[in-house]
């Protein structure tokens, strides 16, 4: 079966006015429930699109024949072991909090909390039934994903890790390690939960000055059925993404445009995602963001439920038109309605404190008769309204309540609508992207990445003083510091930038990305010490192990941390068969895993290549991505490439500094990082805010551990985020002050 995608419409907000409404729910054929979104074409009012979905909802739908219509099906397949995914998507202001956690009162109750009366019922029920053969325990995670960054809600604030927790693929499912987990007896220990970790979620917004709707929430509750020795467990996942928003229409300040921007992007993903496999791509963006690789949309067995959330209004006019086209493909998904399998009792290593969504991966199929018969639009997508979000809106609470048994409205009808009165197929992307552009020349906009065509004739000082000033700007961008001063499009900044010019920018902001992808893996061997440390503290040997196990690729050859692995195999009463289990399995998980991330490790290995043969340009362009092809097939280890690229590197400092004697530059330079002063590290060339937070991070860890200072410039080397030309460029912007 496909992804079931669902649309409502909410109702006018009490100073949102009638004649602003353009928006509507429609039937197929009349007197059949409505299963068409139609819409004006924002270029010509007298022509409305059409997209057709499993079932649409109007604004006189309320929370409990949404529920009974869309969710509570499903429960039952839960109990067989079947997974469901239900999540919100939409455009900010539109209805996703409302539909998954709604208001206080009984009747304004979202889906979360009738889901988790509707799962302690049925336990219940089956616990009764089977009089008492069978026992259910239920449980929950929930976490957010801020920033690009994940977050357990269910942790204390002051346990939060600045970089988050990582995730990780095992048998085929995306883990957040180091989640917690809770069980809970009954619907009222499990109420309190849920409110206590809305209460952290809304916390940790103000702490941050953030709204908590800027981040991505996902609950998951997972149920355990236990006969005799048989254990079968299911996941429902209950997941509100947060809003795609307009910097330009909501004034948005520095922090609020970091945030826009990772949450578009992570939206973005998904819709590339949504795009790819509807296209039967081999290739799924899912790893470029956290939470497409969380939501694993098409990977997933189980049932998925997408409720795509609209407001009427035409200031919101080209977001819903984007939303729509988004969110139509996405019914082309198919994922299987596969049960988990039946585990046999065994004693437990541990509690798993690893949560996740539980997602199979299986090939994806992109389904072939059904495209959406009724879309047909204008591709828009980037260009937005100059309406504001309303900032008075009410704040959002909730509470769970055992639910009356009700009578269930009528169900929603759940066959495809007719494909007949196909209009025109939906637009690829490309197509998408061409019109948005038209729409964005029409309505006064700038193209992102325009550039004149004009051939200047500059000299080739110029040229690179253009790149460098350029690649400033990028980095600038990029980090939290100048964001604000981020908001002109980077090429109309520049429009007497010729196309040479152009190449070389687009070459470096792509070489800028990989860095960053090169640096988040790296930076996951940090957090898989953070969550080792996090799980001694909780008393959780096991786990510890584990994290410091999957950490060890990261750090090899640490006499400490082998250590730590083997006391805690010791505790643990595990073999000690000391180098099998310290070592070659642990570079075996590392091995496994640079397999499984292809596209951050080639990044990342490119670059180690690169530093081996000591090209230093920032600019190299083609010759320098065709060199790194050339050696891409090297096996020996990226490390100690990396650190013999610094030792053999004539612009970082000699080799024998590594040994002998250390130079005043290369002291300053170990003085700032040993320091573990964010400031000064901040202030080093080629270290940016980022990066200096997750070297602090890292130094503060090691000296907790008791390891040794940084005491050459090939120990720097091996931290994670650092690599030999970040060293060097460091060491270099050292230059006149020592
Ligand atoms: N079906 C509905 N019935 C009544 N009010 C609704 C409905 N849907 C949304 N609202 C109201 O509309 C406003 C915006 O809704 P909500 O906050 O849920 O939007 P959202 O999509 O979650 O926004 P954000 O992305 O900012 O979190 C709220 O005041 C909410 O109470």
């Amino acid at each position: 079966m496909s992804v079931r995608v669902v649309a409502r419409i909410r109702p006018l907000l009490p100073k949102e006015l009638e004649r602003d409404a353009i928006v509507t729910a429609a039937s197929t054929d009349d007197g059949k429930p409505p299963t068409l979104v139609k819409i004006p074409n924002p270029k010509n009012e007298s022509e409305e699109f059409s997209f057709a979905f499993n079932s649409v909802y109007d604004h006189s739908t309320t929370q409990e024949q949404l529920f009974t219509a869309e969710v509570a099906p499903h429960v039952k397949a839960l109990f067989q072991g079947i997974d469901v995914t239900i999540f919100a998507y939409g455009v900010t202001g539109t209805g996703k909090t409302h539909t998954m956690r709604g208001g206080l009162k009984l009747a304004d109750r979202g889906v979360i909390p009738r889901l988790l009366s509707s799962i302690y019922r049925r336990a219940k029920k089956i616990m009764k039934d089977s009089e008492g053969q069978t026992t259910v325990d239920v449980s929950i995670s929930y976490y957010e994903i801020y920033n690009d960054k994940v977050f357990d809600l269910l942790e204390p604030l002051e346990k939060r890790l600045p970089a988050g927790l990582p995730l990780r693929e095992k048998d085929g499912k995306t883990m957040v390690v180091g989640l917690s987990e809770r069980s809970c007896d009954n619907l009222k220990d499990l109420e309190g939960l849920y409110l206590h970790a809305e209460k952290n979620r809304a916390t940790a917004a103000t702490k941050l000055n953030a709204h908590s709707s800027r981040s991505h929430s996902v609950l998951q509750i997972k149920v355990t059925q236990t006969t005799g020795d048989q254990v079968k467990t299911s996941t429902a996942s209950a997941i509100d993404l947060a809003g795609s928003e307009d910097n330009r229409r909501t004034d948005n300040g520095k922090e609020r445009l970091v945030e826009s921007a990772a949450i578009n992007k992570s939206l973005f993903v998904l819709s590339q995602c949504i795009d790819a496999i509807s296209r039967g791509d081999k290739r799924i963006p899912y790893r470029e963001s956290k939470m497409t690789r969380i939501l694993s949309l098409g990977q997933n067995n189980g049932i998925t439920i997408m409720i795509l959330n609209l407001a009427s209004l035409r200031s919101y006019h080209l977001d819903t038109l984007s939303s729509l086209n988004v969110s139509s493909r996405a019914k082309r998904i198919e994922v299987r309605e596969i049960e988990n399998e039946v585990v046999f009792k065994q004693v437990p290593r541990t509690a798993s404190n690893s949560g996740g969504l539980s997602m199979a991966r299986q090939p994806l199929r992109p389904l072939s008769n059904a495209l959406n018969a009724h879309n047909v639009h204008s591709g828009v997508a980037a260009s937005k309204a100059t309406a504001t979000s309303d900032p008075t809106k009410p704040a959002k609470a909730f509470s769970v309540y055992a639910d009356r048994a009700s009578k269930p409205a009528a169900p929603a009808p759940r066959s495809a609508p007719n494909t007949s009165q196909l209009r025109k197929r939906p637009s690829d992307s490309g197509q998408a992207a061409s019109a948005a552009l038209r729409v964005s020349n029409k309505s006064g906009l700038s193209r992102p990445g325009q550039t004149t065509q004009s051939k200047l004739s500059i000299s080739a000082e110029q040229l690179e003083s253009m790149v460098e000033k350029k690649v400033n700007e990028i980095l600038a961008m990029r980090s939290n510091q100048q964001v604000a001063q981020a908001a002109p499009a980077p090429a109309s900044a520049h429009p007497d930038i010729n196309d040479a010019v152009q190449k070389r920018l687009e070459a470096l902001e792509r070489r800028i990305e990989q860095d960053e992808r090169r640096d988040d893996t790296r930076s996951d061997g940090l957090r898989f010490l953070l969550s080792a440390r996090q799980a001694k503290e909780r008393g959780d040997d096991a786990g510890a192990l584990e994290m410091y196990e999957l950490a060890l690729p990261y750090f090899p050859g640490q006499a400490k941390l082998l250590s730590k692995i083997e006391k805690l195999r010791v505790r643990l009463g595990l073999p000690t068969a000391v180098a099998a289990a310290t070592t070659t399995e642990p570079e075996k998980a590392g091995r496994k895993r640079q397999r499984r991330v292809p596209a951050a490790d080639e990044g990342e290995y490119d670059e180690a290549e690169a530093d081996a043969e000591g090209d230093e340009s920032y600019v190299g362009g083609a010759a320098r991505e065709q060199s790194r092809a050339r050696n891409h097939k090297s096996s020996s280890s990226k490390r100690a490439k990396v650190a013999a690229a610094t030792a053999t590197s004539a612009a970082a400092a000699p080799a024998s500094e590594n040994e002998g004697p250390l130079s005043p530059r290369s002291q300053e330079l170990l003085d700032i990082f040993n320091s573990r002063d964010l400031g000064r590290i901040q202030g080093l060339h080629g270290v940016g805010s980022k990066k200096a937070r997750d070297l602090v991070d890292h130094l503060s860890l090691m000296a907790e551990e008791g390891w040794a200072p940084v005491r050459n410039l090939a120990d720097l080397t091996t931290i994670p985020g650092m690599g030999s030309r970040t060293v060097e460029r460091a060491y270099e912007g050292l230059v006149g002050t020592i």
